[in-house]
Parts: structure tokens; C-alpha cells; sequence
């Protein structure tokens, strides 16, 4: 589920062992070597904190042993008394969606396709050796850092229950990003940026952004903790060939939600700019959907004219991740990556229309947050199912 520490350089590869794109090590070139400078901030997924690696600052975020409820893994039930924790499902679902890998792999998509810009650079991972781990404890001794659970409890055992070699816990792990400022001015132009940005990562096959003031750094999008790249049990049915067409349509009904959230997460992050007394001489009227009041579509889909459907901005199961080389391929030059060609992403891509029945166009159009699924593992493949309150997906 977890890596293990490595016994040599050599064993460093990229991470995660799935389908799709991936992060490469750090390159320290020699041992591991982190000076901890100053604590951030801490998130749900992580603690991240100022660091100096050969004379260069960075932010290092460093990730926890999350609950299993919090990022997109196997239904709940998994985890009752009956149902042994099964390393194999785990880690089927933790190399697509755990916060981690989430993370390697939306940055790895955006280094394969050459639109590193779109968000905060990262720079490759890191796994942190017992001596790091022991000096990050004592740099920040009066914070008390937990690396389980969330920001208001821990529990040990999620850490504990995924030994590795010789039995040793697994190391925290960590991902390497460019240092920047939060509290960004989202005055006009830096709102249009961050929009034309989330259209082009949707472009990129990334989802789920998780869009919120806070997210942005220097301008940037910083967090893909919950990011869903392509190719992903949720966006790419060909992912596994036991699905019927029932389950296709469902997880199109997702990805389609997913996709349109990231907007309303935008215009709700200008709305609540817009209404922060300190901004009142500083409004914002950059919004995704129109006035960002998302969009009205009328119930009857056929008579419908398209620019009154229910629509997202760019479907991102366009991204043909079967033709793009895996990040970190080397190149013929020893000792250089190749460049990969730059993916061009347009400004305005055509809309994605939701093609389904009135009534989940319907259910769109309120965008309640929140997942209709619920994923579970058989015989090697990951399957939908609807949530028990959500029964008109009909699987
Ligand atoms: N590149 C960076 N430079 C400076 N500070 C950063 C950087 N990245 C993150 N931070 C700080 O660390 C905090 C937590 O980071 P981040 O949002 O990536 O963590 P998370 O655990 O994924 O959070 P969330 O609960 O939003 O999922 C940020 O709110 C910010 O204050």
C-alpha cells in the first residue's frame, strides 16, 4: 500500500505503481540531506513545512496516514469487523486515489504533457529516512506533529497496520514544490488565470481539484490531494472490461459532477471573496457559470437547445493518456529526461454536455456536493455502486 524505505538509490522509482502518470524521486544527487526551516500550514491530507535542500527553499508537504474515509477508497463497509483489511484492494485503490499518489499523479500529468505552469512546481517525491523523521520531530517539537488521521485526531494503527520490510513502519512521504505566498489578490485577472487554469487541467484529465482561495499559491493552484487523473476507475471505463453499460453511465454521471463542481467551487471562492468586508473595494466578477449561479437547463434534454443544458467546461476523458509517454522516461542523452512534445490545450475547449436522463440532468443542475458512488473490488477490478440514498443512478 505504502512504499518502502529504499535500500539503495536504485530502488527509487516512479510512484504509483498504476496505469497513468507518476512522480519521479527528488533528486539529491547523493544522500538524503533536508534542513527543516519553518512550519506553514497543515491541511487535511498533510502537514507542509519551509525546507532547504542543496541551498534551495522549498515547501515540503508531508503527507499523514489519512482515515480511509478520507479520500475516494473502497466503500466503508470494507473496514467493519467482518471484512479483513485486504492489502491487495487497498492498494488497487490507494495507487489511483490516496492523497499521495493523487497528488503524484496530477503533477505527473502536468510535467508528461509540458504545462508545468498550470499550477505550483513540484519538483519529486520524497520518502523520509528515520533521521529526517527524528529531526522534523524535534525542529517542531512544541507543534507535536501527527502524521495520522486528520487535523483533530490521530490514531496509529492506520500508520502501524501497513508494515513493510523487516517490519518496519512505513516512512512518511512527501512531495518536494516550489516555496510560494497564499493570500493571493484574486482582483480580475488573477481570477480569469485560475479559471482558464482549471479548464486546462480538466483538458489535462484532472478533476476534483478541491478550487478554494486557499489552495492558491503565488497565483497557482498548490493542492491535488484530491485530484482524479486520468486514467481513473472513475473516468475510464476501458480501465476494466467486466463493466456493464449501467455502471458506465453512472460513473459518467459522476465524473460529469465532478468535473462541473470544480466551477461552482470557483465561483463560490469569488462569491465569498466578493463578500468579505475587507474586499469591498476589491469585487470580482469573473465567474465560470453566468452571475456563477451554475446552469439552468429546462427538463425535457431532446427539445433542449444545447446552451441551455446542463455543462461542464471541458471533459477531461478527452485526454488520450494512452499515447503520452510515462513521466521520467529517459532520455537518450544520459542522464537527461526527455521532453515530452507540449500537449496544446485551448483557451475555450468544446463544452461537455451531460447526456443523460432529464432527471439526473435535473439533479446536476443543483450540484449538490458529495459523491452517488460507492467503488468495491473484485477478482482484480474496481466497480461502481450507487450510495444507498442515491438509487436513481440505477446499477
Ligand atoms: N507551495 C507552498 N508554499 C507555501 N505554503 C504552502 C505551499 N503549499 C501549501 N502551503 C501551506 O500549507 C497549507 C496546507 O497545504 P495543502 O492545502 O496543500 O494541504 P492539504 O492537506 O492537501 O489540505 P486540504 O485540507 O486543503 O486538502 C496551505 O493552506 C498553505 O498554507
Amino acid at each position: 500500500m505504502f512504499p518502502d524505505l529504499p535500500e539503495s538509490l536504485a530502488d527509487l522509482r516512479p510512484l504509483p505503481h498504476c496505469d497513468g502518470p507518476k512522480m519521479e524521486p527528488f533528486d539529491f544527487r547523493g544522500p538524503q540531506k533536508i534542513e527543516f526551516l519553518e512550519y506553514l500550514g497543515e491541511g487535511l491530507h498533510s502537514h507542509v513545512v519551509k525546507v532547504r535542500i542543496l541551498g534551495q527553499v522549498y515547501a515540503l508537504k508531508l503527507f499523514r496516514f489519512c482515515y480511509d474515509g478520507d479520500w475516494l477508497g473502497p466503500a466503508l463497509h470494507y473496514m467493519d469487523d467482518d471484512h479483513d483489511l485486504n492489502l491487495e484492494e487497498m492498494t488497487a485503490f490507494g495507487n489511483y486515489s490516496e492523497p499521495f499518489s493523487a497528488e503524484c499523479r496530477a503533477f505527473g500529468r502536468l510535467k508528461e504533457a509540458g504545462h508545468e505552469e498550470l499550477a505550483v512546481q513540484c519538483f519529486g517525491y520524497v520518502l523520509l529516512d528515520d533521521e529526517h523523521e527524528r529531526a522534523l520531530q524535534a525542529q517542531f517539537s512544541d507543534l507535536k506533529l501527527e502524521f495520522t488521521g486528520d487535523m483533530d485526531s490521530s490514531d496509529a494503527e492506520l500508520r502501524s497496520r501497513y508494515v513493510g520490510k523487516g517490519g518496519k513502519l512505513p516512512p512518511i512521504r512527501g512531495l518536494v514544490k516550489e516555496f510560494g505566498r497564499g493570500e493571493e489578490d484574486l482582483r480580475a485577472r488573477n481570477a480569469s488565470r485560475i479559471l482558464r487554469n482549471i479548464v486546462q487541467l480538466q483538458q489535462l484529465g484532472i478533476i476534483h481539484i478541491d478550487v478554494g482561495h486557499r489552495q492558491i499559491i503565488s497565483g497557482k493552484i498548490a493542492d491535488f490531494s484530491t485530484a482524479i487523473t486520468s486514467p481513473h476507475y472513475m473516468l475510464n471505463p476501458e480501465l476494466n472490461p467486466h463493466l456493464n453499460p449501467k455502471h458506465i453511465s453512472a460513473m459518467e454521471y459522476e465524473a460529469f459532477k465532478f468535473s462541473m463542481m470544480d466551477y461552482w467551487d470557483f465561483d463560490l471562492m469569488i462569491h465569498e471573496w466578493n463578500e468579505e468586508p475587507k474586499n469591498r473595494k476589491k469585487q470580482v466578477s469573473v465567474y465560470a457559470y453566468p452571475r456563477g449561479n451554475g446552469c439552468k437547463i429546462k427538463y425535457n434534454l431532446r427539445s433542449t437547445p444545447n446552451r441551455e443544458r446542463v455543462y461542464s467546461f471541458a471533459d477531461p476523458r478527452q485526454y488520450d493518456w494512452q499515447h503520452c509517454g510515462p513521466a521520467g522516461q529517459k532520455s537518450r542523452i544520459p542522464g537527461r529526461v526527455s521532453k515530452m512534445r507540449q500537449k496544446r490545450l485551448d483557451v475555450k475547449p468544446s463544452r461537455w454536455y451531460y447526456n443523460g436522463s432529464s432527471t439526473k440532468a435535473a439533479r446536476l443542475r443543483l450540484a449538490v456536493g458529495g459523491t452517488s458512488l460507492e467503488w468495491y473490488y473484485k477478482d482484480g477490478n474496481i466497480f461502481p455502486r450507487a450510495k444507498s440514498y442515491c438509487g436513481y443512478l440505477d446499477i
